[in-house]
């Protein structure tokens, strides 16, 4: 039986409104800094203690994303009784995203986008080598390539989770296809998407240029370590109320 929104209890329907806003305001994120054209893109992110998490409508243009139109599913990738007009559908990739947060519990946000560099080493079929320090910072090593996968049914999301688990990487291409990155909630798989666009065109530009030298293992480690428990501000909300 479909879980209906508005039989949760109130706390719960507050958890997925505030998911909702949160899903809406960063799919901003994507047109913004270049990730995708049209509607090639989406974000999602789990609501913090339910079984539920909240992904765009299939095929909706970014200006038309608005808190009320994200749709609201269950870990098998279901509409429920979300409010939204029956016939509106989640994203093409929504069961790719619950995949991903069945099979990795650490998963709060997911985001995929056809960003231009780094689909074009999707194509190619070539790790991301790490070669620069903010792929050391942000990568842990190499952006690794996750196998050719067909949309659809769990295929894609079970290249993400078996690439991933063998990797520091938030990001992974799947071949031919383009990014899905993860992290702990969609604000920072939104970032990774940023971040695996930018490192993707800095190495293919510094490629034209001769053979970039790699970074020592150790070196790539203290590097991540640093910037994953150091850098920035301490956790805690944004100026615009994120969490960080
Ligand atoms: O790769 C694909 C379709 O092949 C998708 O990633 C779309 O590009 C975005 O789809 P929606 O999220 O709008 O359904």
């Amino acid at each position: 039986m479909s879980i209906v929104l508005q039989d949760l209890p109130i706390d719960q329907q507050q958890a997925v409104a505030h998911t909702r806003e949160r899903v809406a305001r960063l799919h901003a994120e994507l047109p913004r800094n270049g990730l995708v054209v049209w509607t090639a893109g989406n974000v999602s992110e789990r609501v913090p203690g339910l079984d539920l998490f909240v992904i765009k409508p299939s095929g909706v243009s970014y200006d038309e994303l608005a808190a009320d139109v994200m749709v609201v599913c269950t870990l098998e990738g279901t509409k429920i009784d979300d409010g939204t007009p029956q016939h509106l559908s989640p994203s093409s990739d929504t069961a790719a995203h619950a995949y991903v947060y069945r099979h990795m519990a650490h998963v709060g946000g997911v985001v995929h986008t056809h960003s231009t560099y780094a689909t074009a080493w999707a194509a190619r079929r070539e790790p991301i080598p790490c070669v620069l320090t903010m792929m050391a910072d942000e990568f842990g090593g190499d952006v690794p390539i996750g196998p050719f996968a067909l949309i659809g049914d769990d295929s894609i999301g079970r290249g993400i989770v078996d690439t991933l688990r063998e990797s520091n990487s938030p990001a992974v291409l799947m071949a031919n296809h383009g990014p899905f990155t993860i992290g702990k909630d969609a604000r920072a798989a939104v970032k990774a998407a940023v971040m695996v666009e930018e490192v993707a065109r800095t190495i293919h530009i510094s490629r034209q240029l001769g053979e970039p030298h790699p970074i020592a293992a150790a070196d790539v480690a203290s590097l991540h370590d640093r910037y994953q428990n150091a850098y920035g501000q301490p956790a805690g909300p944004t100026p615009t109320g994120e969490t960080r």
